[in-house]
């Protein structure tokens, strides 16, 4: 059995909680060049977590079809610089989060493209473009180092065909940029621009991370882009998997150990039980 298919079959159950209501977030986390984009986005003969997750979400759709029905939206960003870029967009629009005007207190990003998908055949051109649309450079670390965040975000809308109630499930696919240390990866001007912000960011995601073990009051989810937008996904109530890719370089022993001890930490994370999110706005515990 592949690798990929062994990390889905951990994956796959979340997928599934997304149509049945749940907010889920999942990361892959590790430094450049070990692998993140690859766990996602995977090749042609072996596709990666983004494309195994949406044909496992049309498959179920599909078996439920009698009983629910659904709609599924996607719209995908990259956060470069601390800047939002509508990936789904002709020149990758910037955009800026947002709170929604509606009342609800909820965030919303203005601008963004938001595409109804249809079927897996559909969502592969979509997923096509956003690829295309993704900042890369070459570092000495990674000839196609992805210098930003990319987040795949899809929208499950369900309706229970023999009693009308709603269900809203959220799933936040995001392929982290990679840690570096600046002095191995050769970055400087622009580059190095890029590392200290891609570093200062997840930072602020551990920071989030410690502040959900630690049990605090105070999340500090506002500290950047990525974990502002990933607020309603990934705080208690929710569902996250991460997905930690190591080098099996020797040369690379200090940053394996540095991304196993992050692992350790979001290990020990508990979100409580998962809340289903239903249109009368009462959440049922698992
Ligand atoms: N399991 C794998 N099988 C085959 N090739 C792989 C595998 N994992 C990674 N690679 C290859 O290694 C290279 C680096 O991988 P990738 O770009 O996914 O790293 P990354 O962690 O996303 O890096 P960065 O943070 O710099 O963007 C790519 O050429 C990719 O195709």
């Amino acid at each position: 059995m592949s690798a990929e298919i062994m990390v889905f079959q951990e994956i796959g159950p979340l997928v599934t909680s997304c149509i049945d209501g749940y907010h889920v977030c999942i990361f892959a986390y590790g430094q450049t060049g070990s692998g993140k984009t690859y766990t996602m986005e995977g090749s042609v003969e072996n596709p990666g977590i983004n494309q195994r997750a949406l044909k496992h979400l049309f498959n179920e759709i599909e078996e439920r079809k009698d009983m629910w029905s659904y709609t599924v939206n996607v719209s995908s960003v990259e956060i470069y610089n601390e800047l939002l870029r509508d990936l789904l967009s002709k020149d990758g629009e910037k955009l800026d989060i947002k709170i929604n005007p509606d009342g609800t207190g909820q965030l919303h990003v203005p601008g963004l493209r938001v595409t109804e998908v249809k079927g897996f055949q559909h969502i592969k051109k979509v997923l096509a473009k956003a690829r295309r649309n993704r900042i890369t450079f070459g570092t000495k670390m990674n000839q196609h180092s992805s210098r930003s965040h990319a987040l795949l975000c899809i929208t499950v809308h369900g309706t229970d065909l023999a009693n009308g109630s709603k269900t809203t499930g959220k799933l936040n696919l995001v392929d982290l940029a990679g840690s570096e240390r600046v002095w191995k990866s050769g970055a400087e001007g622009e580059r190095l621009k890029e590392a200290q912000n891609i570093n200062r960011s997840l930072l602020a995601l551990g920071d989030v991370i410690q502040a959900l073990r630690g049990n605090q009051t105070h999340i500090p989810f506002r500290n950047s882009r990525l974990t502002y937008l990933l607020q309603d996904s990934l705080g208690k109530g929710n569902k996250t998997a991460m997905v930690v890719q190591v080098s099996a370089l020797e040369t690379n022993v200090g940053e394996t150990l540095c991304s196993l001890k992050f692992a350790q930490k979001v290990c020990r994370v508990e979100l409580g039980p998962a809340a289903r999110k239903i249109e009368s706005g009462a959440a049922q515990c698992d």
